[in-house]
């Protein structure tokens, strides 16, 4: 006899009206959001991996202030509740996911660009440390301990919290979780909101194994106007192992983020993918330290969505994911990076504490469908956080399962 027999999305907490299952306490307990956020402490270690500064916040701010999430949904209730706002994380309890905000535009800054229909996407890559490629954006800086902490990490677009333009980065809870795929779905919905957007990555590794790049799955499914690869290195492993096998120069965090902020000039969105999840080894600092993905997002002071698989396992890598944002004062959402076609209980179950998180979901073969199809199917995986119209979670339940 089947233990877990299938459900509708009508059996399920987080996505359902019905009671709870006896026992079952639902909304992602044991994720972050139902803890206070962290202040950042630039003592703590994680914020400054591998003794770089600790960013994200600035000078003259109260650091990882909680306010709570807007992005559009009606979803985050609790079975047998309404929806957001609703039940034990009610109005007023603060979410820790988008905490402190990013810093306001620089007097004087541009408006978001208007689209270019004619502009032709081309996948670009840069020699690694092809120093043409970014100027150093610490150029004029004294030491890079001595710097006041953010005081060179404004975007040159902020977006204000809970919104996703400007520069935007994509990790994921693993490798193979979908980033890439996700990515290009964000683009889509985005292009087809009129924005000029941008997919940048920085270190594709694996380039030995004949796959096609992330760069090159962007672009066929998507379409940017702008697709570039920083650095390519033919081991399929972190950025800076793979630098360290092919004797390449490894990714350094400031060229990375000039390149990020040169095109961020040039468009209305820049996403960013990394490689792996947040605390993968990605280069190393001029002083010679590692830096990570999770630095990347503090030293721009951007936003992160996180992909995360669907399955089982997934709660704990994704509230470790968080957790770690969160402690850094990075805001975070959470896409599915493949939500199967015949979802089983631990699918749904997942769905309901990953909910108050999710800012979209992809159905599994996205990656495969024609880049017509994906294109005008991307809006309906995406919520209107991420330029898609995916505003109830239940209804999107019921027709995914
Ligand atoms: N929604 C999806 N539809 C189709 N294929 C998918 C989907 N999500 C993931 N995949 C497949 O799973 C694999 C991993 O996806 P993807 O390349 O997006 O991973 P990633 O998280 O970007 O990994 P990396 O760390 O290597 O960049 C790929 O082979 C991709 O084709
Ligand atoms: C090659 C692979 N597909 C990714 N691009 C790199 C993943 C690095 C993961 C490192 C790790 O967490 O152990
Ligand atoms: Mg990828």
């Amino acid at each position: 006899m089947n233990a877990n027999p299938p459900r509708t999305a009508s059996s399920y907490p987080g996505v359902a009206v019905t009671p709870l299952p006896r026992g079952w306490r639902s909304g992602g307990h044991g994720l972050p959001a139902v803890t206070a956020p962290r202040t950042p402490d630039p003592a703590d270690p994680l914020l400054a991996h591998g003794g770089g500064r600790a960013s994200g916040v600035h000078p003259g701010e109260e650091p990882a202030t909680a306010v709570r999430a807007e992005d559009g949904l009606a979803t985050g209730g609790h079975a047998g509740e309404g929806p957001a706002g609703d039940g034990e994380r009610g109005e007023g309890v603060p979410s820790p996911l988008v905490t402190a905000p990013p810093p306001e535009p620089e007097p004087g800054e541009p408006g978001p660009a208007t689209a270019d229909p004619a502009a032709t996407p081309q996948p670009e890559t840069a020699a690694p440390g092809d120093p043409a490629e970014a100027t150093d954006s610490r150029e004029g800086e004294v030491d890079d301990a001595s710097v006041p902490t953010g005081v060179q990490a404004t975007p040159r677009r902020a977006a204000a919290p809970g919104e996703w333009h400007g520069i935007v980065l994509v990790t994921g809870t693993d490798t193979e979780v979908g980033k890439t795929i996700s990515t290009a779905a964000v683009a889509a919905a985005a292009q087809a909101e009129g924005l000029r957007v941008a997919v940048i990555k920085p270190g594709q590794t694996g380039t030995v194994t004949g796959a096609p790049t992330d760069a090159e799955v962007v672009t066929r499914l998507a379409g940017p106007d702008t697709v570039k690869t920083l650095a390519e290195y033919p081991e399929p492993l972190a950025p800076l192992a793979a630098a360290k096998v092919a004797e390449l120069p490894p990714l350094e965090l400031y060229e990375v983020v000039d390149a990020i902020r040169a095109e961020a000039d040039k468009h209305d969105l820049v996403l960013v993918e990394g490689a792996g999840g947040l605390l993968v080894p990605m280069g190393l600092r001029p002083g010679g330290d590692v830096w990570t993905f999770a630095d990347l997002a503090t030293a721009l002071g951007a936003s992160v969505l996180v992909v995360a698989r669907a399955g089982l396992g997934t709660l704990n890598h994704t509230a470790l994911t968080l957790e770690a944002l969160s402690r850094r004062g990075v805001p975070a959402k959470v896409i599915l990076g493949a939500w199967p076609a015949e979802p089983e209980l631990v699918h749904w179950a997942n769905l309901s504490e990953l909910v108050p998180h999710l800012v979209g979901a992809l159905p599994a073969g996205a990656g495969s469908m024609d880049p017509g199809v994906f294109r005008r199917s991307a809006p309906g995986w995406l919520t209107p956080a991420l330029h898609g119209v995916l505003d109830n979670w239940r209804v999107w339940a019921e027709e995914a399962g």
